[in-house]
């Protein structure tokens, strides 16, 4: 089976003593989110379409056994778990297989509120290193809201059986990301998707998120201007030009929020990022 890794420790470390974070108090946004006051350095959120590989990269990095399977969307409850790594303490969240952040689904909706307002220290998105084509658009997604990405380019064994290489470091260079390229079932290349997830979580000045410029300066005007006004009724809400651009698409569950006011209860509570607490992994690992 796997290469062991050589330094994630499995489970919750009791003397995560460096993660004894003070913030980490539960926040409105954090009940919202469905999580739990707990202790621990940084926050590392799993994403990826449906079948990538995500759980088994969870199932890898914290020990936890997850019913791992073929069913696609098959990951329904999010599963929590720790690890430590060069002495800091890790809490990773393992996400429902998404395509889209534009998407509908109740399983992809916890997705998207945990990516967009959960504040998580790194995303790593796991993708399916033999259909890149159809993987690459929720990385872009993604990396339009936030810069701390760490890509796993997973599956890369069967790529290889298929006769397909991936060009990771272009894809580096291009995505502004570390792209580290994996087998999680053999444990391969998890020592380095470790390190990168490492790199970014500690990283001071990480890249900024890509801003798509809309050609037509009447959208990008409009956008503005809701932007802002999204920011002066919710202040502190993350990825407000996101949000605005859902309003001008009509997004139902977007307008919802700002209609009930919910989607200030996601923005930032006292410098608290909503995912900086949650539950001991032990509880969720029975
Ligand atoms: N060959 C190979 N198979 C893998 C690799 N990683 C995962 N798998 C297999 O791919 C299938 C799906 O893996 P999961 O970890 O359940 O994928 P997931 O992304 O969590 O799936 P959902 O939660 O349903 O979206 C399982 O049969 C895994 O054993 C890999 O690197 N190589
Ligand atoms: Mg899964």
């Amino acid at each position: 089976m796997g290469t062991p890794l050589p330094t994630p420790g499995v489970g919750p470390s009791p003397d995560h003593s460096g993660g004894a974070c003070a913030s980490c108090a539960l926040s409105p946004a954090s009940s919202r989110l469905g999580l739990d006051p707990g202790r621990y350095d940084h926050v590392v959120a799993l994403a990826g379409n449906p079948n990538t590989g995500k759980s088994t990269v969870f199932n890898a990095l914290t020990g936890l056994r997850q019913h791992v399977g073929n069913w696609a969307g098959k990951t329904v409850a999010r599963a929590e778990g720790g690890f430590s790594y060069g002495g800091a303490g890790y809490r990773i969240v393992d996400l429902p297989g998404t395509y889209s952040l534009l998407s509908t689904s109740t399983d992809e909706d916890v997705a998207r509120d945990v990516l967009l307002f959960g504040r998580p220290d790194v995303v790593v998105v796991v993708v399916d290193a033999t259909r890149l084509e159809r993987n690459l658009p929720l990385v872009l997604q993604i990396r339009q809201i936030t810069g701390r990405v760490v890509v796993a380019l997973n599956l890369v064994d069967e790529a290889r059986r298929h006769g397909i290489t991936v060009d990771t470091r272009h894809l580096t260079r291009e995505l502004g990301v570390p792209v580290v390229a994996t087998a999680a079932r053999r444990g391969e290349g998890l020592p380095d998707l470790l390190a990168a997830i490492a790199q970014v979580a500690t990283a001071d000045d990480p890249p900024a998120p890509l801003r798509l410029v809309h050609r037509d300066p009447a959208l990008e005007r409009a956008v503005a201007e809701l932007a802002a006004q999204v920011e002066a009724r919710f202040p502190g809400v993350p990825n407000s030009r996101w949000v605005a651009l859902r309003l001008l698409e009509g997004d139902a569950g977007i307008e919802e929020a700002v209609r009930t006011g919910t989607l200030g209860d996601l923005a930032e509570v006292d410098g608290t990022a909503p995912l900086h607490a949650v539950s001991d992994p032990q509880e969720r690992s029975a």
